[in-house]
């Protein structure tokens, strides 16, 4: 067994179903092996942005790791972008990059792809990691990679591994696992009783879940909680699709002043507000109406639990989850019969112009009559839109980092390490970042269908600033170049083509279908429109 194997069959132990990349000469040696032990499927994209998201969106979606493999400095440092969001988000996602070997590090010259020294890049991606290693030495590099894989997955942020290209085929031992460290069951039990108190003494309790359920694979759990308890749950805006398959009290999506009232009612007078894996960002609370009392709040995040001025430091959450099932059983909270989530429907296919909520109607029509299915967004209004969008087949969008130029690579990711289909939507702005990488179906066989919002300009920006003439962008008339790229374009101006290009775009096989909706100027979605609303009311107010 050599390095690249040792960790190829690694990454496998730890959940990885494939690797994503695009190669340059420092890591050409890895890709070699990588290629030739067939350990894992490598798929190579055409920029390094979307490999990144690709990787992403393959652990997001399925659990375990995304795996990133790119070269030395160019390559590396093109997907900075991608693994903050990753970062940001808390994805398991594993960076490897090729490096100059020691030879070449010591022979005084400055070498191609460096930038300030040749230790920057590991300096920049400790910033957006949670580990690093350097494999420098074969005999130290079977624990290294084992620690930075355990932590990778234990606290679900991504990790960087540096490949100097000498050591690809240096012979080396096996990778042993490492155990995930167990908490003290005495300091569980202690915390879940005061939860548990907290909640039995409240009036209105609320569950407020957030993506670390999802990253670490217990949305039954907390399902199954919410039904024990009788106690609600709504989602945050970064929660938007979890547990859409499970049987849980779901009220909907926490959106503040730009949400169903009913839903921001709960929320916010809740007298017991236990906030399961919620990052705590403006996104997910910048458009509370009213300040939600944090300090009489639970938060259970990143391996620890707050209650008030309590801190239980080291609580991860499954081993609280089931600590609160194991006692839980002698709580029988009376909670309101919550209502269950309602999605628009019934596109009217007639000759009016198509604006974000039909496209919202359009696409719950054709899932409910053909089937769930996973549905990626970029940002831009189409993220908006996608949050009235049934997500029973899961939903995945960058909400808080919100970076743009997701959806198409991510969505790409997902067909590649699921096999599924997934409905992809982005803006014009974001596909014109890139959407091109749909050129790669082809050789793959993925057949995403995807919607672009053709407003030609930057809608959310000029949501904001309406005057600005620098959100206008020109009509690149995207349907025309699916055919050369290989998929089929749509062009759409009315409900009634829309209704039609969807049907046959999911009634085709094989090629991507590329939907053009074309948006009048200034079309909002209602969650937009509301949330810009809120702002501008919260901001006239501060
Ligand atoms: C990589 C990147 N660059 C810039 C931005 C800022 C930005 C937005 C967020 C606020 O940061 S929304 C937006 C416009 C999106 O345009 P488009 O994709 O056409 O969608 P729509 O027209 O529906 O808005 C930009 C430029 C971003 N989020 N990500
Ligand atoms: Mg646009």
């Amino acid at each position: 067994m050599n390095l690249s194997t040792a960790l190829l069959h690694a990454l496998k132990a730890h959940g990885a179903r494939e690797l994503f990349g695009l190669p340059g000469d420092f890591v050409l040696p890895f890709f070699q092996q990588a290629e030739q032990s067939a350990a894992l499927p490598l798929y190579t994209l055409s920029h390094e942005p979307g490999v990144g998201f690709a990787a992403d969106a393959a652990a997001r979606y399925g659990g375990g790791l995304g795996v990133a493999v790119v070269t030395y400095g160019a390559g590396a440092l093109n997907m900075v972008n991608a693994v903050a969001a990753s970062y940001a988000e808390k994805v398991p996602l594993v960076v490897i990059s090729g490096a100059p070997g020691a030879l070449e590090r010591s022979n005084g010259f400055l070498l191609h792809h460096q930038t300030r020294s040749l230790d920057s890049q590991l300096a920049i991606f400790r910033e957006i990691t949670c580990d690093q290693v350097v494999l420098d030495n074969a005999a130290d590099a079977p624990a290294l990679i084992a620690r930075a894989l355990g932590n990778c997955l234990a606290q679900s942020r991504p990790v960087y591994i540096e490949l100097p290209r000498d050591m690809a085929a240096a012979p080396c031992g096996e990778v042993r696992m490492v155990a995930p460290r167990k908490p003290d069951p005495d300091a569980v039990r202690a915390c879940a009783a005061e939860v548990l108190r907290r909640l039995g003494r409240a009036y209105r309790p609320l569950l407020l879940v957030g993506i670390e359920i999802r990253r670490y694979g217990i949305e039954h759990k907390v399902a199954q909680l919410a039904r024990l308890l009788r106690v609600p749950v709504a989602t945050t805006i970064m929660g938007r699709g979890l547990l859409a398959g499970e049987d849980a009290p779901l009220l909907g999506t926490y959106l503040g002043v730009a949400g169903d009232p009913a839903v921001t009612r709960a929320v916010e007078e809740a007298d017991a507000l236990l906030m399961l894996g919620v990052l705590l960002s403006d996104t997910n609370f910048g458009v509370s109406a009213r300040k939600i009392d944090m300090r009489g709040s639970i938060q259970a995040l990143d391996g620890q639990v707050v209650l008030g001025h309590h801190v239980y430091p080291d609580i991860p959450l499954e081993a609280l989850l089931d600590a609160m099932l194991e006692d839980g059983v002698s709580m029988a909270l009376q909670a309101p019969e919550p209502q269950r989530v309602r999605y628009p429907r019934e596109l009217r296919a007639d000759g009016e112009p198509v604006a974000p909520m039909d496209i919202a109607r359009a696409v719950n029509d054709a899932l409910a009559a053909k089937g769930a299915m996973p549905v990626v967004s970029d940002i831009g209004d189409c993220f908006f839109t996608a949050l009235d969008i049934d997500g029973g087949g899961g939903l995945l969008a960058p909400g808080y980092y919100a970076t743009m130029g997701y959806g198409v690579p991510a969505g790409l990711g997902l067909q590649a390490s699921s096999g599924k289909r997934p409905l992809i939507l982005a803006g014009d702005g974001a596909f014109q970042m890139t959407g091109w990488e749909l050129g790669n179906c082809q050789r793959y066989g993925w057949d995403p269908v995807v919607i672009v919002f053709n407003n030609c300009g930057w809608e959310m920006l000029r949501a904001f600033q309406p005057e600005a003439k620098y959100n206008d962008l020109s009509d690149w008339k995207f349907a025309d170049m699916a055919a050369a790229l290989g998929g089929d374009g749509y062009r759409v101006n009315t409900r009634a083509q829309l209704r039609q290009a969807l049907d046959k775009a999911l009634a085709t096989r094989g090629r991507f279908q590329l939907i053009e909706a074309m948006l009048p100027r200034g079309a909002q979605s209602d969650t937009l429109a509301r949330f810009v609303a809120g702002v501008k009311r919260l901001q006239a107010a501060a």
